[in-house]
């Protein structure tokens, strides 16, 4: 058999669904074998598979997130194609297949696909039922609601909400949701962009009220750190927690209370109409010179991923949403929806009206940028920094990192 080795980030109950999804491929032919590896985090997986790459040791696939999508599509030469590796290997490969907001997030500016969206997510609003009922409350669509919620759940001694990776939800979904731009030159996708808009007023004033609410211990600020968000609300410590539709599988096995999804709330006086939010998680990239029988494998392992019997299996035990319109119809049919209507959030959110800036972003050395938000946001929410100055601050880096990425791409 030809080996191929996939590198990924999906750790606990993902990488075990992971392992067994390559299992399965394997076992259903005898001409190729794939070897997934848990790397790390995202970021880790990202500058593993660089050095890796830069030291000719590249694996056959590299799992890339949301957050570095613009560094691997505008290196040339490193990811081949998703639709030419599969065309070549003499499979069909229709983009109109895939759910609209997978097929643009990791597309090229003519929107030739060049990542296969793997585990894709959006950020939705999970809820404690057991609490919200116990205090007469429902969970809140808008953020105007989530204020009226929040007092009556004080009253009774909740804390409200928490939420993980705050530039993904508080900024790029927030962004999404209310039809707003993320940067310049169209999200980055026409140029590379120069300025985020982080230093507006609808940021002002959302991180003004999540400032003002923390301090009425309304909202629960845990730093950057993605679980130390997310076990208060396993834990009972919040009502309401904002995590990735991606991890509703492995919540719904671990909390003992009813657990609720809904949408990602909304300010009314910013966009009535609030629509779709960005895709995240991940895609899978191929990476190029490699000899065409391993390239032969990984079409194959594509195709075998993206059947709607795969998708639907990945989808049903880890929440990330089914990437073609065909596994969606599947899982509607089997009945899941009927079953458990919460695991169908995400994708309905995903499938929301779509506006002028809600196709997604391309923004080089993203991560960075992250790491200069999560730094200011502490500053707001420890009292080091007013709200004003963190976003000029984020503002203002953000614009130095920018014009390096801008550089390098030239
Ligand atoms: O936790 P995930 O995999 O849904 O990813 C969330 C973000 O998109 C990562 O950048």
């Amino acid at each position: 058999a030809t080996d191929i080795t996939w590198w990924h980030a999906m750790s606990g109950q993902l990488g075990e669904t992971v392992n067994t999804i390559a299992r399965d491929f394997n076992a259903s032919q005898d001409e190729y074998k794939i070897t997934p590896v848990f790397k790390g985090s995202y970021v880790e997986t990202l500058t593993a598979g660089i050095a890796a790459y830069r030291a000719d040791q590249a694996p056959n696939i590299l799992q890339v997130a949301d957050v570095g999508a613009a560094t691997i599509i505008n290196a040339p030469g490193v990811a081949k194609p998703v639709q030419d590796i599969l065309v070549e290997s003499g499979y069909a490969f229709n983009n109109q297949d895939y759910i609209a907001g997978v097929r643009d997030f990791y597309a090229d500016s003519n929107g030739k696909m060049i990542g296969m969206p793997f585990n894709s997510s959006t950020p939705v609003l999970y809820y404690n039922k057991n609490i919200l009922d116990k205090v007469g409350v429902d969970a809140p669509k808008t953020y105007e609601d989530m204020e009226q919620v929040a007092k009556k759940l004080k009253a009774q001694g909740y804390a409200t909400f928490s939420q993980s990776l705050t530039p993904w939800i508080m900024f790029e979904n927030f962004k999404s949701r209310h039809n707003l731009p993320v940067a310049d030159k169209n999200n980055g996708f026409d140029a590379p962009a120069t300025k985020i808009m982080i230093n507006t007023p609808d940021m002002k004033m959302h991180f003004n009220k999540l400032k003002d609410w923390s301090d009425k211990g309304y909202y629960k600020y845990y730093g950057s750190d993605w679980n130390a968000n997310q076990t208060p609300f396993e834990k009972e410590q919040v009502a309401m927690w904002m995590g990735s539709s991606g991890s509703f599988g492995g919540l719904r096995n671990r909390v003992d209370f009813n657990l609720g999804t809904t949408y990602l709330p909304y300010w009314k006086s910013i966009n009535e109409k609030a629509g779709r939010t960005f895709i995240g998680g991940a895609a899978l990239f191929a990476i190029d010179g490699k000899p065409k029988k391993e390239q032969q494998a990984v079409a194959a392992f594509f195709s075998f991923l993206t059947s709607p019997e795969t998708q639907m299996f990945w989808h049903k035990s880890t929440g990330y949403v089914t990437v073609t319109k065909a596994a969606y119809q599947l899982t509607k049919q089997s009945g899941y929806y009927k079953e458990q209507p919460d695991a169908e959030v995400g994708i309905k959110q995903l499938s929301l009206p779509g506006g002028e800036w809600t196709r997604g972003y391309r923004l080089g050395f993203y991560s960075q940028i992250q790491e200069v938000m999560h730094r200011e946001f502490d500053n707001i929410f420890a009292n080091r920094t007013s709200v004003e100055d963190a976003l000029n601050n984020i503002d203002k880096e953000s614009q130095v990192i920018l014009n390096r990425y801008a550089r390098t791409v030239r």
